[in-house]
């Protein structure tokens, strides 16, 4: 008889945080990321752990209801654990989201005023599941409240009528959200917005219009 190990999803949260950390968008205890198990409970980083040292005892298990199911002692989930709560609860097909604190991802945040960011209309945005000639793709951006239940609330109304055209957010001056249906796609999606941003940020020194069709 063949078995089969499922592996740990902690596993592959760990080894994605130390990698987003080698990037500079995980630095210090900045970010966190979670991952689905089959009964829709997840596994969250826990609060305030340095994100390049990950250890498999850094991670707290909030049931469904939102109940804490596992934790290592002293571990608290997350500050941010209503902002995946909410994802998973409006995309509920969603088995991973993830948090990161990135330089351009708050420059990017600073060059709009508004509450969307427009993105480039790049081949990259392919990625992000817009499969469009020319798109006229935009990321929303929240405000940074102090008290993430309110970023939280502000996510949860303007999403659930509002979906958007790219499984990512902003919350400015913060960092950016991603969820998808694995962790290897939401690690997609952060690279290749951290792409876009890069280009956005490169462009904005250059003076070029990124909007007009050549
Ligand atoms: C320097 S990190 C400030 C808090 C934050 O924005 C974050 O992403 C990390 O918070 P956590 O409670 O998940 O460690
Ligand atoms: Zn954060």
């Amino acid at each position: 008889m063949t078995s089969i190990t499922i592996a740990d999803p902690r596993l592959q949260l760990i080894a994605n945080a130390r990698y987003f950390y080698q990037q500079g968008w995980m630095l210090g205890t900045a970010g966190n990321l979670s991952a689905c198990l089959p009964d829709r409970s997840f596994w969250i980083t826990a609060s305030g752990k340095s994100k390049g040292e990950l250890l498999l005892s850094d991670f707290v298990r909030i049931a469904a209801d939102g109940r804490v199911e596992a934790s290592a002692s002293n571990s608290q989930p997350s500050a941010e654990t209503s902002i995946h709560q909410v994802i998973y609860r409006i995309f509920p097909e969603s088995q991973a989201c993830y948090h990161i604190h990135s330089i351009e991802g708050n420059l990017v945040s600073r060059l709009v005023t508004g509450d969307s960011l427009p993105l480039p209309p790049l081949e990259m945005l392919k990625g992000l599941g817009v499969w469009q000639e020319n798109p006229r793709c935009v990321m929303p951006i929240f405000r940074n409240h102090l008290a993430v239940s309110q970023i939280a609330a502000d996510i949860e109304q303007r999403l659930t009528v509002q979906p958007p055209q790219i499984p990512a957010l902003l919350i400015r001056d913060h960092g950016i959200t991603v969820w998808g249906a694995s962790a290897e796609a939401c690690r997609n999606y952060i690279e290749l917005l951290e792409y876009i941003f890069r280009y956005i940020v490169a462009a904005s020194k250059l003076d070029i219009n990124t909007h007009s069709e050549q």
